[in-house]
């Protein structure tokens, strides 16, 4: 980071004044007066859809303003295109990647054609930790480190001023940690930063300042000292903070990390919204809503399981390029009404899991069972019809067709029900039925009508939810990320529908890398390891989050036989007595 040039440096990195931007009949953005300072980290916060990505394009040069302007370091700056931006110093990284997936990570680096490009990648490993492997094919890096790559991108341009658009999401918790203290340096040697994110731990970790968008306005700002999480939250989502499940405090940063590899990170701020779900009463008397923690018994209320489970995979085997198993042996079951996680660390099988439970994937050995139906060679579509909800990692690649509209991205799938008279789709009962869908999952969307690439990456992540939660059956939902990109409010709303969906009897696996949203949400917790699975962990036992933590730096352990037992037979006891596997080694998993 090459430090904030001579004379400049006491006008403000950036200025932004009175800036405006609609799109057709959408306005995004308006009178917008934002100011960074140098040396600082500067968050931008606000719900799904309230303009952040937006005003990063227009810093960033891809999109241009309609009305307002810009200063850098004192200097005119009215970007053209994204070639000027790089050109004045500023660096961005977006939601979606921009890497070349058929390419290494060294070959799309060269495309950046910098000078001294060796030298450069070796600065950003040693001074900032960022190691890439040079010769892996980008198709095939979990997402977190394809995040990792265009980070050191960004970095590789040496910017004064760098743009970070939600880079956080898809990044394990070291990760995270890493990102963050290299914003911190890079403020602390004189550049600046704009971190766009919906985690208020991280604000809290790593801003000196914000500002919270709301409907394309500014609707509160300042230094994050005056800024308490209390203070922050109604700003976001126009509602109190104790208006949400207390649950979810870990989930969206506001105590701890929020994420798994809790041991050693520093403590996020003194708020919260409420409670860890493992003990609902120590809220810190702001919450007015109180969740009990799930139990294995409650959501279908059967004391004893019919049938077979919702899904169940058994003895899977994926092989990577060089033949080594990706997948090894893994086995799981997930009863219907109950929600199962699986935690880890990226990189350990989980995507090579959803793409064979998605159908992308076919496994070397092994068998993927859904109710009574064997699907593991059945196409997608099959899945679909059979009962498999899936939300796929990588939404925008996976998950949706951005080129069609809202309606269709809503409807994929069940096109089928709206047929009329052979061929011809109706129209209108599909208008109506996005819609409602609209409506039910605060979807903000300009019309039904709207492409899928015109709404904002939480409301496009809102979309593939709805979608798959509207099976019907839906015999078991497959969620990667489930809430990854939304606010804070809207984490709540899906953390809500998956709990219904599981409640009307559908099994639902969960696989996140966010520990906190794995113990709020799940019965309990499987962790991903080199390719196998551990045996269950009841998330209601006090030692849970322990237990799991050790499992995902890959302690070795032997099954828990009564866990094991009670797992499998799918016990009527509530998940916080059924007893953790802490104190016994593990496993392989379920045979
Ligand atoms: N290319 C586009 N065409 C039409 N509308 C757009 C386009 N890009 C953004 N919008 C609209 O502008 C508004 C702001 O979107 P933006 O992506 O900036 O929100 P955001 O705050 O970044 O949301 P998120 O947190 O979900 O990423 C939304 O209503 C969105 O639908």
């Amino acid at each position: 980071m090459s430090a904030s040039p001579d004379r400049e440096t006491r006008a403000p990195a950036l200025e932004i004044r009175d800036l405006g931007k609609s799109f057709g009949s959408v306005r995004a953005l308006r009178d917008i007066t934002v100011v960074v300072e140098s040396g600082t980290v500067h968050c931008v916060l606000g719900e799904n859809g309230a303009g952040k990505s937006t005003l990063c394009h227009l810093v960033g040069g891809s999109l241009a303003p309609d009305t307002g302007t810009l200063r850098l370091y004192g200097q005119p700056y009215a970007p053209r295109r994204p070639a000027d931006a790089l050109g004045a110093g500023i660096a961005m990284v977006h939601q979606h990647f921009s890497l070349v997936p058929t390419l290494t990570v060294g070959e799309n680096l060269r495309l950046l054609r910098l000078p001294d490009l060796a030298r450069r990648v070796d600065r950003v490993a040693d001074e900032y930790g960022l190691v890439l492997d040079l010769g892996a094919r980008v198709a095939e890096l979990p997402v977190g480190l394809r995040q990792r790559v265009e980070i050191v991108k960004a970095l590789l341009r040496e910017p004064r001023l760098l743009l970070l658009d939600e880079p956080t999401g898809v990044l394990d918790p070291a990760g995270t940690e890493a990102l963050l203290a290299t914003c911190r340096l890079i403020a602390d040697r004189g550049g600046a930063v704009v971190l766009i994110t919906h985690k208020l731990g991280e604000v809290a970790r790593a801003g000196d300042t914000a500002t919270v968008l709301r409907g394309g306005r500014v609707v509160g700002g300042g230094p994050l000292a005056d800024l308490p999480a209390e203070r922050l939250v109604p700003l976001m989502i126009g509602r109190p903070a104790d208006s949400l499940d207390p649950a979810l405090s870990g989930t969206i940063g506001l105590t701890g990390t929020g994420t798994d590899a809790d041991a050693g990170a520093e403590p996020g701020p003194d708020v919260a919204i409420g409670s860890p779900v493992a003990d609902p009463a120590l809220d810190c008397g702001t919450a007015t809503r109180t969740t009990a923690p799930r139990t294995a018994a409650s959501p279908s209320g059967t004391a004893t399981r019919q049938g077979p489970p919702a899904l169940r995979i058994h003895g899977l085997t994926v092989r990577g390029a060089d033949a080594t198993p990706v997948l090894d042996d893994v086995a799981l079951e997930v009863e219907p009404g109950h929600i199962v996680g699986i935690a880890g660390v990226e990189g350990n099988g989980q995507s090579e899991l959803m793409a064979v439970l998605g159908g992308s994937r076919a496994p070397d050995s092994g068998s993927v069972t859904l109710g009574p139906a064997d699907i593991t060679r059945a196409t997608p579509r099959r899945r679909t019809a059979a009962g498999l909800g899936v939300v796929p990692e990588d939404r925008h690649h996976d998950g949706c067709v951005p080129d069609l509209s809202v309606t269709d991205n809503l409807l994929l799938g069940r096109l089928g029900q709206f047929r009329r008279g052979g061929l011809f789709l109706d129209r209108p009962a599909m208008r109506r039925a996005a819609q409602d869908m609209l409506s039910a999952h605060d979807i903000r969307a300009d019309s039904p009508d709207t492409p899928m690439s015109a709404l904002s990456g939480g409301n496009q992540q809102k979309v593939v939810l709805a979608r798959e939660l509207a099976l019907n059956p839906l015999v078991c939902l497959a969620a990667a990320q489930p809430t990854r990109g939304l606010d804070v409010g809207a984490v709540d709303a899906v953390h809500t529908r998956i709990r219904e969906a599981a409640e009307q009897g559908a099994g639902v696996l969960v696989v996140s890398s966010e520990l906190d949203e794995l113990l709020a949400l799940c019965d309990r917790v499987v962790v991903a390891y080199r390719g196998r699975l551990s045996a269950p962990v009841a998330t209601g036992a006090p030692t849970a989050r322990e237990h799991i933590g050790h499992l995902m730096l890959g302690a070795e352990a032997a099954p828990d036989p009564v866990t094991t037992e009670l797992v499998r037979a799918d016990s009527a006891l509530p998940a916080h007595e059924v007893p953790s596997a802490h104190d016994s080694p593990i496993t392989p998993p379920l045979p």
